[in-house]
């Protein structure tokens, strides 16, 4: 709802002479004190009066006015030498989280963006991939005879329609792609549009020959899909995920390169609107990023029983478009001897082999930076690292395009870091705590370390680790759904109830993992974690099982507290 709130100034003590009873849109303003006030740099604050007819705003509002002179003070130090306290290049989702978080410390802050507002997450990825699998998932449910004689419901055949289910996908992409161009405008972010160069330090171009200076800058320019040597991409029947997303075919078979986040969220889709798929896998096992023993039960619930089946152990190393009535052949080769090792015909190849770094013509060589794989150097606080290995002064590189986590919310966290820095609060990041899923059917979700991982780490460092699990199938409402195959696996230090890594796979994995990472981020050790209360029955109680069946050594003093009276 677009509420308003009047600002009437008095002009007396200023130089400048403000508009009398200038009408702003303040509703951000009712939860987080905002600078929309910055155009009135000059105005001391005993020269502002307010007043206000909005029912939910009473003034005079403490908070209010020192949001004001907060912001008077903050904007007032340095409009002469630069044109903006921030600078973001790339209003992806990285680039939008730093921008909001700016404007939230009292920084004068732009965003630049060369192509659409929202980059990859909202336009060519989480967002209509997951409107995507909101259909797999109910069209899995829908198919499910047993399941559904389970509840004792009946159902026809499920049917869909491509078109209808494309734009859902496309419809979702545009109305979060307006909502998030509206809340950086609603804050008063300036958009340039525009592809951006950096210039030299502080300065860059954008479009034909604009050019902008700020005192910080943050490169947000993310990824695009990387795509091996020898594979050609025709975006027809050979396609990378910007055009899968487009849902223009449902081909009867398809062959996914890779088996990671995007490989395995597709495959669930296109098993879903009817697709056989094939898996091919450079490495011996599919799903070789997820804990080993999540990879296992995922392969046997995930794949063993959908029309999917694999190569592993193989690179795609040749692949050609369908053309002149011949179908897509991909040739395999042996990962470990590099010989040929089969060769094979589809309808359609999805390449989801990884993200490459979106960093050519944004200007580095101005700065002496040097990417490594087009990724751009950074220090645990983001700050970008030159060539010599010195830190260039008042730059930062967050998201995609520094590689250290290829996650949306990474990105945005990685952005609120670095403007707290900016800000004159040291913050780093503990990417540990960062958590991820994947959104099959059930999901998958993680934090921190495999348990490889956190054994390799344990070896080095001398410490003991120790693993706790619990299934899904004692859960009265995983029960309740008909949905009871899933684990959670808990990964920790025995001697001082560390977490070191959650792994779930199952019904809401995604949503479940949160309780995790937030412990994790909070240093919360698990004698705390016991004594926490989950309401029942719900899926969480999976986790509290979790903290419950952790060993935690004796001699570790309980951290209870002493109860309050209520
Ligand atoms: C199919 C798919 C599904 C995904 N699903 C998920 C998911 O469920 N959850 C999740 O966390 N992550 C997911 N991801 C990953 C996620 O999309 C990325 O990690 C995230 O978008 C990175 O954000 P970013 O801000 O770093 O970059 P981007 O979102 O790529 O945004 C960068 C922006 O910068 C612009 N730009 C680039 N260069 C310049 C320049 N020189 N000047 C001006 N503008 C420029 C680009 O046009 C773009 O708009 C998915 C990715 C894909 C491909
Ligand atoms: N739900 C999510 O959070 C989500 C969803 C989709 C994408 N993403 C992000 O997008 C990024 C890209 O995803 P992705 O699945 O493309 O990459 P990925 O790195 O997760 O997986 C790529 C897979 O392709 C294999 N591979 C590479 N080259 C190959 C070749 N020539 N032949 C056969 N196999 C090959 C690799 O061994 C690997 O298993 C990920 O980093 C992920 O973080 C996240």
């Amino acid at each position: 709802m677009q509420s308003s709130l009047s600002l009437s100034l008095s002009s007396s003590s200023s130089s400048i002479t403000p508009k009398p009873n200038h009408t702003f849109d303040f509703s951000p303003c009712l939860t987080k004190p905002l600078n929309l006030n910055l155009r009135f740099c000059g105005l001391r604050r005993e020269a502002l009066s307010l007043s206000t007819t909005h029912p939910r705003v009473k003034l005079p509002c403490r908070r209010f006015p020192s949001c004001i002179s907060a912001a008077l003070s903050t904007n007032g130090s340095s409009p002469k030498t630069f044109d903006y306290d921030l600078l973001v290049i790339g209003a992806g989702v990285g680039g939008h989280g730093a921008a909001l978080h700016a404007v939230e410390k009292g920084l004068k802050t732009a965003i630049i963006e060369g192509d659409v507002m929202g980059g990859t997450c909202v336009n060519r990825g989480c967002v209509p991939s997951k409107a995507l699998l909101a259909v797999s998932g109910r069209m899995r449910e829908l198919q499910n005879e047993q399941h559904l004689k389970s509840f004792g419901i009946q159902v026809g055949a499920a049917n869909y329609d491509r078109q209808g289910v494309a734009d859902h996908a496309n419809n979702l992409a545009s109305k979060i792609r307006g909502n998030l161009t509206n809340s950086l405008k609603a804050l008063g972010v300036d958009i340039l549009t525009g592809f951006g160069t950096i210039l030299g330090p502080q300065k860059v171009q954008f479009g034909k020959d604009n050019i902008v200076t700020a005192k910080d800058i943050i490169i947000a320019t993310g990824s695009v899909p990387f795509v091996p040597k020898g594979i050609e991409v025709d975006g027809k029947t050979v396609i990378t995920s910007d055009h899968a997303l487009k849902l223009e075919t449902v081909p009867d078979w398809i062959a996914i390169v890779g088996s990671g986040y995007i490989g395995l969220e597709f495959s669930d889709v296109y098993t879903a609107l009817g697709s056989e798929v094939t898996f091919i896998e450079a490495l011996d096992q599919l799903m070789p990023g997820f804990d080993p023993e999540i990879s296992k039960l995922a392969q046997r619930v995930l794949i063993n029983p959908r029309k999917i089946d694999y190569h592993t152990g193989v690179f795609a190393t040749k692949i050609t478009p369908a053309r002149d009535g011949k179908p897509v052949t991909i040739e395999l080769t042996d990962a470990k001897t590099k010989k040929p090792k089969d060769t094979l015909e589809v309808d359609t190849a999805l390449i989801a082999t990884g993200r490459a770094p979106y960093t050519q013509g944004l200007g580095l060589e101005n700065i002496n930076v040097v990417t490594q794989r087009g990724f751009v150097p950074v220090d645990e606080r983001m700050r970008v690292v030159d060539a010599n290995g010195k830190l260039v002064p008042n730059l930062y590189c967050i998201g995609d395009a520094n590689g250290k986590m290829m996650l949306a919310h990474a990105a945005s966290a990685q952005g609120i870091s670095v403007v707290e820095q900016v800000s004159g609060k040291d913050h780093i990041l503990n990417h540990l705590s960062i958590p991820a899923a994947c959104f099959t059917h059930p999901e998958i979700s993680m934090v921190g370390l495999t348990e490889p991982q956190a054994r390799e780490k344990a070896e080095k460092e001398g410490f003991e680790v120790s693993v706790a699990k619990t299934s899904f199938k004692a859960n009265s409402k995983a029960l309740a759904e008909n949905e009871a195959e899933g684990l959670a696996k808990l990964i920790y230090r025995p001697d001082n109830g560390e977490i070191l890594g959650v792994h779930i796979f199952g019904l809401h994995a995604a949503d479940l993992i949160h309780e995790a990472s937030n412990a994790i981020a909070m240093g919360t050790s698990l004698q705390d974690l016991k004594f926490t209360v989950h309401a029942h029955p719900t899926l969480s109680e999976v986790i509290d099982e979790l903290y419950k069946a952790a060993k935690v050594n004796a001699h570790v003093s309980s951290p209870v507290k002493e109860p309050v009276a209520v």
